[in-house]
């Protein structure tokens, strides 16, 4: 393996980041081969032939993950028909493997705690179908907006609600039951509507929306179907906030904390890097600040997610970076502060072309072994205590 990764066209900074966390640059020997993927969306398996025809080439069915198909790297989807209608999404098997961790079950309501630009999110809403709800949350305003684009774009949105919020902090509960009809109160959320009223609009063309809140900003509601359980409830209703024992019954049945991260495992994130320039890798991946904010982010996020969870619930955390500090190190420190979680088996992982993490229960896909993006996932529980 160390004789392929002397003759890798990866640069020395790269290799560099590499050895220092402990990773074998070898994974990386196949980064020109690893295939697309894309994913069927649910209804649309006859479309295969069709797909075939428009992007030139086979599509070769992935066999331990439903709905997925590889096609070779280099082809393009984005210029199908396929894809503009919303038939098919581009999607990495490894994303949808996280996806698949969370063992989603009908009336499931759902937290996607970094949800943009939402291949995830799109695929939950698609596996919950006609039941439970999906609230999405991104810190990145212009990134949730493209989520709430794909939404509408796959029609998803009718479960589905999209904050512009800090995930360290959001504490809105899940879908409630509205108690009464529209005409009972006053001031209740009525059917979402793009339009923004003019006063809105004024405001916004003078000070500019910043891009992306803070950790004190109140969550910002950009997008919520008929049936996300938003519609009749009044503002107070939607923000009310419980304490963290009531969470233990109040809050979210699964949560995916799919966080942000140095991207390293991601092939098409490296391959960036030969159109942007190796010499801006120092500072969008090795900065060493960012990195040290980096480790405390993804555990805030880790904590905020589960604390939203409720007893018996399970959350899956993931990243596309393969380093132990932004994967196992947060695995380790959260169980030591958090005596309600435990580490749950990823049944469907046992099909999965993937390699146990340095942690038994969690999982690394990579280019090599996978023939995927590389992605870690790691599952907890919440227990009683
Ligand atoms: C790896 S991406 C998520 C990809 C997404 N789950 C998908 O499948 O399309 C990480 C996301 O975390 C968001 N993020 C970063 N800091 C955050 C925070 N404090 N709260 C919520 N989201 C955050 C980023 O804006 C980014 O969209």
């Amino acid at each position: 393996m160390e004789e392929d990764a002397a003759t890798l066209p990866l640069p020395e900074a790269f290799l560099q980041f590499l050895e220092a966390n402990g990773l074998d640059p070898s994974i990386y020997t196949a980064i020109d081969s690893t295939p697309r993927f894309i994913r069927l969306k649910p209804g649309f398996d006859a479309c295969v032939e069709e797909v075939e025809e428009e992007v030139k080439c086979k599509l070769e069915k992935v066999q331990w993950l439903q709905g997925f198909y590889s096609l070779p790297p280099h082809v393009q989807i984005a210029g199908s028909r396929a894809y503009q209608e919303g038939k098919i999404y581009g999607i990495d098997a490894s994303s949808g493997a996280a996806v698949m961790a969370l063992n989603i079950s009908p009336g499931d309501h759902v937290l996607d705690l970094c949800a943009a630009p939402g291949a995830k999110l799109c695929m939950i809403l698609d596996l919950l179908g006609d039941s439970g709800s999906v609230t999405g949350v991104d810190v990145a305003r212009h990134r949730l907006a493209a989520c709430r684009t794909m939404l509408l774009k796959y029609a998803l949105g009718d479960r589905c609600r999209l904050f512009v919020a800090d995930g360290t902090t959001f504490s809105v509960i899940p879908y409630q039951t509205v108690e009464s009809g529209l005409e009972e109160k006053d001031d209740v959320f009525k059917e979402w509507t793009s339009r923004r009223p003019w006063k809105e609009r004024r405001k916004v063309n003078r000070t500019g929306i910043p891009q992306s809140v803070s950790k004190s900003q109140p969550p910002e509601l950009i997008y919520y179907g008929r049936n996300s359980g938003v519609v009749g409830l009044t503002k107070g209703e939607l923000y009310n906030t419980v304490s963290d024992v009531e969470m233990g019954n109040h809050g979210y049945d699964k949560v995916l904390v799919d966080a942000e991260c140095t991207h390293d495992g991601s092939v098409k994130h490296i391959q960036k890097f030969e159109n942007w320039g190796w010499g801006t890798f120092q500072r969008r991946v090795l900065d060493a600040e960012r990195t040290d904010n980096l480790h405390v982010l993804q555990l805030n996020l880790l904590t905020n997610g589960f604390r939203l969870l409720k007893v018996g619930g399970s959350l899956v955390y993931s990243t596309c970076s393969l380093t132990l500090a932004q994967n196992e190190y947060v695995v380790e420190h959260f169980l030591k502060e958090n005596v309600n979680a435990e580490l749950a088996e990823i049944d469907a992982a046992r099909n999965w072309p993937c390699r146990s993490g340095g942690i038994p229960k969690t999982w690394r896909f990579d280019p090599f072994t996978s023939q995927t993006s590389g992605l870690f996932v790691a599952k907890f529980r919440k227990v009683s205590i």
